[in-house]
């Protein structure tokens, strides 16, 4: 989708929470040995940072292979992994490499490994702790080195409790435990996504969509996103399909977008008090959940907004983006810096605007 040049290792996001989830796979990445656990919610990009921490690290000119231990029937999954000796079950006509030989030097990602069954959770355990395994069949350990990353959006503490995990496998794979946050907790985010998947999804298309009126960004913003980043993915490319040259207003969402607002009218009423104003984004009412606000996260997203905006209006003149940011250019310059705000996405966004 994104090429790795855009955003962190093709992931997108500059709210707190994704810069810190950046510095420490950066961390995670150095280390190249230490099993890793990532945990979050489906389609928060699990796979992406798995990918993220191979390729920064030193075993990034070796395989990164991917299971999905949820996809592949019970009965296949233990000869995919561990391969399987000529002979070792009818029509076993010759030797099959697993993707644990495959993945030799390199990183082998585990996906959905909540799913699966106890048998194999024994096996992957010999792997982890003694660097060997056997292959279906075969009497001969074999060694190995490859780096596990795991990653599973079911609660693995739980599946431990009710003994559906092998709570020594849970200690072995959880060595770096990694928690993505769903997207409604970095709602910040979301004005970023959308333009970054606009200009994905408008490549090459005779209609480019326009972009999103003030008042759409409102209800995608305070949409609670249970599919996540995919789920916004996937209504991007639904619009660049549906409304092609257009800019899409409310009206052009489908209903559950718009659903969570107390009406329509409601939001233009905002509007109209506060026409053009970020300030709106940070403080819609929907921002608020149960768990009260992360007030840090929330004026750093905001900042960081108002930064690239100026930059990406000017063109990424400091001087004078600072002039209408209203602050000195040394403060500006000195947020940019702290921030580690990406002077080139601002006026990429803008010409891509
Ligand atoms: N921060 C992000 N920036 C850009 N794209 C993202 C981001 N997060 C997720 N995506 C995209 O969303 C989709 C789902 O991502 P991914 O498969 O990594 O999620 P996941 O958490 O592994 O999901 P699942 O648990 O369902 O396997 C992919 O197309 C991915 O490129």
């Amino acid at each position: 989708m994104f090429r790795k040049s855009d955003g962190f290792e093709g992931i997108i996001g500059s709210s707190l929470r994704m810069q810190k989830l950046f510095r420490i796979i950066d961390q995670v990445a150095e280390d190249g040995e230490s099993t890793v656990l990532i945990q979050g919610e489906s389609g928060t990009g699990k796979e992406l940072v798995a990918r993220a921490i191979h390729a920064r690290g030193p075993r990034r000119n070796k395989n990164f292979v991917p299971v999905n231990c949820a996809a592949i029937p019970d009965d296949l999954l233990e000869s995919e992994l561990f391969g399987y000796v000529k002979g070792a079950f009818t029509g076993a006509t010759q030797n099959k490499m697993g993707r644990i030989q495959y993945a030799a030097g390199g990183t082998l990602f585990l996906d959905e490994i909540g799913d699966m069954k106890p048998a194999l959770q024994a096996k992957l355990l010999r792997v982890l702790q003694e660097k060997e395994y056997e292959p279906v069949g075969g009497v001969k350990p074999i060694p190995v080195d490859v780096r596990i990353v795991a990653a599973t959006h079911r609660d693995l503490e739980k599946l431990v409790a009710e003994g559906k995990f092998r709570e020594d496998l849970y200690y072995r794979l959880s060595v770096i435990p990694l928690q993505i946050p769903p997207l409604r907790d970095r709602r910040e985010d979301i004005p970023l996504l959308l333009e970054s998947f606009t200009k994905v999804f408008n490549r090459g298309k005779k209609h480019p969509l326009a972009g999103f009126t003030e008042a759409a960004v409102q209800a995608l913003i305070s949409y609670p996103w249970p599919g996540n980043v995919r789920e916004l993915e996937n209504l991007v490319q639904r619009l660049v399909v549906l409304h092609g040259g257009e800019t899409v207003d409310l009206d052009d969402l489908p209903a559950k977008y718009t659903a969570h607002m107390t009406s329509a009218a409601n939001i233009r009423q905002r509007q109209g008090v506060d026409a053009g104003s970020i300030s709106t984004i940070a403080l819609h009412e929907a921002i608020w959940n149960g768990d009260g606000i992360n007030f840090n996260d929330l004026v750093d997203g905001l900042e960081r907004q108002l930064i690239s905006q100026a930059l990406a209006r000017t063109g990424g003149n400091k001087k004078e983006a600072a002039r209408l940011l209203n602050l000195k250019r040394t403060t500006l310059i000195e947020k940019i810096k702290k921030k580690r705000i990406d002077i080139n996405m601002g006026v990429q966004r803008a010409s891509c605007a």
